[in-house]
């Protein structure tokens, strides 16, 4: 008897399994946190060996909690950090380089010079993204020119490449199955959004062979099968999306307009926009937000690079606080942060900037500036840089959001939702289940097996938990709103030794 449906959601710093029901409801849990490999300032890798051994593990974790067996699991969908970029060998499995994970800036000289050379307003165009080291294309290109003999095995046809999602599919069917789904796809900046294909212009522009790359499909759909060795039987694997397209899907975003916020790693708003792909003025990015039997959804996204991260800074670089909730009570320990501002740029600022060479910046100290009003000042960036994208957002959709949306790990801290209510001026919501990027994922493969019918049925599960109302003065919140603009400004470029600038 099927009862659950597994998600696996391998994410930046974890890799998570959750088995849901068909209420939507969380039955079983297991995470397992891995390595970070820095192997220089500005460079982020992971173990792509890292990456399958923890989720299988966790997979196994949480059917083994319950005691299920492999015959009550309805399908997997699968949910990830995306851009991360991982090529391997199609014979024997083994992964040629690390992982190059989307916060990684190896690429930025090279980015530059593609911009330099003229390619960006083509690449906008056909893919919906700028020119930036945060997507996989340009870290594809890095490993074919850094691994010894890599290019050779690649035009022999002997190298694979694949976004997680695309890596996990693979090992699961039994290194069978080299597939991504759309939303992930359009991640790579080797993605034609409108035709859903690969760009062969890109593709010869970045000397990346086609022959390494998966297969795109729609996001919810029979891939394959699991290889019984993994879980004892067969399960299909029926849905996949990048984490932060997953999470809208989780959160019941189905209608143009509708949007939520993730506070993750990074913070990644997303608004749907409907089955049409609606281009940038402002700094976003026009990514995929799923294909659902034969339609594909569009959203407009801000991405920020640093959000949750930096609480993560405070407590293992800093030391500061011993966990990541401390920081809402000695937030809220100072009135304010007695001027002090923290631009948390520390991979380079993405939307609106897309500045790979910005970096972090603590400015405003003063004698009298203690632990607690940095603690503060880098919560506060958090809902500084989420209200700088709502705000481009709402430029290029014409729409004005009357509520936002929010999920994700450090969606818990109430100081933060609080300020950030403040400082966007309206409401946030908070639903019940924040694990919104699984339940996306699970949603996806259960609508793909009949596990669910239809949308309505999502849209009924999902409930607020908590609302967070505006209460900020608005000559307060103006005022604050210009400190972080100049704030911001003494960021950018910084590691731009040829070029500095500087803005106010
Ligand atoms: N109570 C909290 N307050 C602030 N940040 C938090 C809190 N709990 C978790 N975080 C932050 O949230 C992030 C983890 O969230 P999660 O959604 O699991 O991220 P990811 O999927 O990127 O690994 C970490 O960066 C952590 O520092
Ligand atoms: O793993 P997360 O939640 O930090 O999400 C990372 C994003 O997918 C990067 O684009």
């Amino acid at each position: 008897m099927e009862q659950y449906i597994m998600a696996l959601d391998q994410g930046t710093t974890s890799s998570r399994c959750i088995l849901f029901d068909r209420q939507g409801r969380v039955c079983s849990v297991a995470q397992k946190e891995y390595r970070q490999i820095y192997p220089q300032p500005g460079w982020v890798e992971h173990d792509p060996m890292d990456i399958w051994s923890t989720q299988v593990g966790v997979a196994g974790e949480a059917l083994y909690k319950i005691g299920a067996q492999s015959e009550q699991i309805a399908a997997i969908g699968i949910t990830n950090q995306r851009e991360s970029t991982i090529v391997w060998d199609r014979q024997t499995g083994e992964p040629v380089y690390n992982a190059i994970v989307w916060q990684c800036r190896r690429t930025a000289d090279y980015c530059a010079q593609l911009e330099q050379d003229g390619c960006g307003e083509m690449i906008r165009r056909k893919t919906g993204l700028p020119i930036d080291p945060y997507f996989s294309g340009t870290k594809i290109r890095w490993i074919l020119e850094n691994v010894p003999g890599a290019r050779e095995r690649a035009q022999r046809g002997e190298l694979l490449f694949g976004t997680v999602d695309s890596w996990l599919i693979w090992r699961l069917s039994g290194k069978k199955v080299h597939v991504t789904d759309y939303s992930n796809a359009s991640r790579t900046m080797l993605f034609d959004i409108h035709t859903l294909q690969w760009d062969p212009e890109i593709l010869a522009l970045l000397d990346i062979p086609a022959s390494m790359l998966p297969q795109p499909k729609p996001s919810s759909w029979v891939y394959g099968h699991t290889d019984p060795r993994i879980f004892g039987g067969k399960i299909p694997i029926a849905g996949a999306a990048g984490d932060q397209q997953a999470a809208l899907f989780g959160q019941a975003c189905f209608a143009g307009g509708d949007a939520k916020n993730t506070y993750g790693t990074g913070c990644f708003l997303l608004m749907n926009t409907g089955e049409r792909p609606v281009a940038s003025q402002n700094g976003l990015i026009t990514t995929v937000a799923w294909g659902l039997g034969d339609r594909v959804t569009y959203a407009l996204e801000g991405s920020i690079f640093v959000g949750g991260a930096v609480v993560q800074w405070l407590r293992d670089e800093m030391k500061l606080v011993e966990s990541a909730a401390d920081t809402a009570y000695f937030a809220s320990k100072v009135e304010d942060t007695g001027g002090v501002y923290l631009v948390p740029a520390f991979t380079g600022l993405g939307a609106p900037h897309w500045d790979p060479y910005a970096r972090g910046a603590i400015v405003g100290i003063t004698r009298g500036t203690g632990k607690n009003h940095i603690i503060r000042a880098a919560l506060e960036s958090i809902a500084y840089q989420v209200h700088d994208v709502l705000q481009a957002m709402e430029a290029d959709s014409g729409m004005h959001l009357s509520q936002l949306k929010v999920d994700g790990g450090a969606s818990q801290n109430d100081f933060l939702l609080q300020f950030q209510a403040d400082v966007l001026a309206r409401p946030i919501c908070r639903p019940t289940c924040t694990e919104t990027t699984a339940l996306g994922a699970a949603y996806l493969a259960g609508l793909a097996v009949g596990y669910w019918k239809n949308e309505q049925e999502i849209v009924r599960n999902w409930q607020v938990q908590r609302s967070f109302y505006p209460a900020m003065e608005p000559e307060r919140r103006q005022k604050l709103l210009t400190g972080w603009q100049r704030a911001v400004g003494r960021s950018l470029q910084w590691e731009n030794k040829q070029q500095p600038k500087t803005k106010t």
